[in-house]
């Protein structure tokens, strides 16, 4: 029942074809579009995916630097405290005699309570005279060496973390440092003291060169250190209007290697991530090592940075560079960048890329089996239209004849009759019946007959006109009727027929032939003042009858 509604609606279109070829269209389209949006929510989880994994990184490193941070800030008020109300006791005594008895040797090293605090390393006078960024004043330099022995007892307590080693130093610019890694009392400490205020980091907290007094990061190249490499975050130490040094701390390169190798790798992410200073030098990854070509071309890096510079801290984001998904993420705590990089193959080898990979074969195989079907369906439906293409023919036409057989034939002469009443036109009908046909049938057989039977009505269909209409209404009974046609002009067209079919004999089988008649009987609407085609059809039939009587062969026009 549903598949012949289907058929019926099919069948109101000229072409079903296009029916199913559009069905098919706005199928693939539909799956189309839903794969592709199965695509966007896939491709959005992956940025979120990205963005958490990079975060995640982030957020550790923030929050090991900002501890670090909270213990140098700590360390300044200590010391502010200090030089504020210092406290003198036996010890500082000791210390600041010693210091007067040592001041002017090459290095010494103050070594009071090394169970407890930190040894004071420091280098002569002659050292702090020649260098114009130190100077030991004499109205300040007790206060700030018992200061610095109260802060040696502090930094004592620093215990170094795992996480992320990292060395935290005072270097005062009256000629000595504290350092959680204290070194032994020998030539070491000259030099050590000379790396510490050559650094960029210490000339960089002047009050010249930083006079909102914050804390600034700094990214050197130390050749002395074994990772080469060192970021260090300084704060200044100024009282009642001077500068007396740098509280520091400072990171081999290798620890936040190791560090971001394993916060990456503890997440199971892929891809790598690597910290980036300010001016976008990488500094340290999760990889094995720094790449040995550079990541980011010229340009990519000023794409990196005009994006990220409008960032505020902590912000993050990201771009496609060439086959690569870049995201990025500002610190809080750091005057960098880390930068996430997932290369295409990463990503196809990971959960999302297994999963895009499956959408598409499954999109494909959907469109395949879509095409297939289409293939069958049009190849059914073609097959379809046209058998119902034959039945409609078979319906209403002679298959013998190819004339319109009688049912379909009185539906359109009637119409036709109706059609030339209401314009007032003539209307004729001719009936037509083959002579002593049944002899031919008796004599050369049934099949012959019947090619008798089509080639009357092949000499039919060439004499008439376009407008004239002929069926086959009985066995060997032929009528044409003739619209806008008088009965004169309806006789002669009977006669031309009649001349025809009579004028050539006809092949039949065994090389015999036959020479055919038929007798005609015309009738018109006018004579009797009446379009009723049955009415007219019988007329034509009563005059046949009467042709028959006279002798065949012959067309009759009158009762
Ligand atoms: N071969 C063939 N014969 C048919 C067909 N339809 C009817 N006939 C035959 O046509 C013959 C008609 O014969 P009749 O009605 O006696 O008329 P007739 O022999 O033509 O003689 P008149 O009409 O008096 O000239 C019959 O023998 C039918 O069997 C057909 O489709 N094929």
């Amino acid at each position: 029942m549903f598949g012949n509604a289907i058929q019926r609606v099919i069948s109101r279109f000229k072409n079903p074809q296009k029916v199913v070829n559009l069905c098919f269209i706005v199928v693939f389209i539909f799956s189309t579009v839903l794969t592709w949006r199965e695509a966007v929510v896939l491709e959005g989880a992956y940025v979120a995916n990205q963005r958490n994994s990079l975060d995640s990184v982030a957020t550790l490193l923030d929050r090991q630097l900002q501890h670090n941070i909270d213990n140098l800030l700590f360390y300044r008020n200590s010391m502010l405290y200090a030089l504020q109300s210092p406290i003198s006791t036996d010890k500082t005594r000791k210390t600041l005699a010693d210091f007067d008895s040592l001041r002017t040797q090459p290095y010494w090293q103050l070594r009071l309570d090394l169970n407890r605090s930190l040894p004071m390393n420091g280098v002569s006078d002659e050292f702090v005279n020649n260098s114009p960024l130190l100077d030991r004043d004499e109205q300040t330099i007790h206060t700030e060496l018992s200061s610095a022995l109260e802060l040696s007892y502090i930094m004592r307590l620093s215990h170094q973390t795992q996480t992320l080693p990292q060395r935290m130093f005072y270097a005062s610019r009256s000629g000595f440092f504290l350092t959680s890694t204290p070194p032994s009392n020998d030539p070491q400490i000259v030099a050590l003291y000379y790396r510490l205020v050559a650094q960029p980091y210490f000339s960089s907290q002047s009050p010249e060169n930083n006079p909102r007094r914050e804390l600034k990061w700094t990214h050197t190249f130390n050749p002395n250190m074994s990772s080469g490499q060192i970021i260090t975050a300084a704060i200044p130490l100024d009282y009642n209007g001077r500068w007396y040094g740098v509280l520091a701390l400072d990171y081999p390169i290798d620890s936040l290697h190791t560090f971001l190798r394993q916060a990456h790798n503890n997440e199971q992410h892929e891809g790598t991530v690597l910290l980036y200073d300010n001016e976008l030098n990488p500094i340290a990854t999760s990889a094995k090592s720094l790449p040995k070509h550079p990541l980011f071309t010229a340009p990519q890096l000023a794409r990196i940075a005009s994006v990220v510079t409008a960032a505020k801290q902590g912000a993050q984001g990201e771009l496609r560079m060439d086959s690569r998904f870049i995201t990025w993420a500002k610190l809080n705590n750091y005057d960098g960048l880390l930068i996430k990089v997932h290369t295409l193959e990463e990503g196809v080898q990971g959960e999302f890329g297994r999963i895009s990979v499956v959408l598409s074969v499954l999109w494909l195989l959907s469109t395949l089996m879509l095409f297939v079907s289409w293939v069958v369906i049009r190849h059914l439906v073609s097959n379809m239209f046209s058998l119902q293409q034959t039945l409609t023919w078979r319906a209403n036409y002679d298959t013998l004849t190819r004339l319109y057989n009688r049912g379909a034939f009185f539906e359109v002469a009637s119409k036709l009759s109706q059609e030339c009443q209401q314009q007032g036109q003539p209307f004729s009908v001719i009936q037509m019946d083959l002579d002593l046909f049944k002899s031919i049938n008796d004599r050369y057989g049934h099949s012959s007959g019947d090619k008798v039977l089509a080639h009357a009505a092949a000499m039919l269909s060439d004499a008439f006109r376009h407008d004239d209409v002929a069926g086959r209404v009985g066995g060997e009974e032929f009528c044409i009727v003739l619209p806008d046609t008088s009965l004169e002009e309806a006789t002669k067209v009977a006669e031309r027929i009649r001349v025809r079919i009579n004028s050539k004999e006809l092949l039949l089988k065994q090389g015999s032939t036959v020479r055919i008649s038929a007798s005609f009987g015309v009738s018109s609407a006018f004579e009797f003042n009446d379009y009723d085609f049955e009415r007219l059809q019988s007329y034509a039939d009563h005059r046949l009858y009467k042709a028959k009587q006279d002798g065949r062969n012959r067309v009759c026009n009158t009762d």
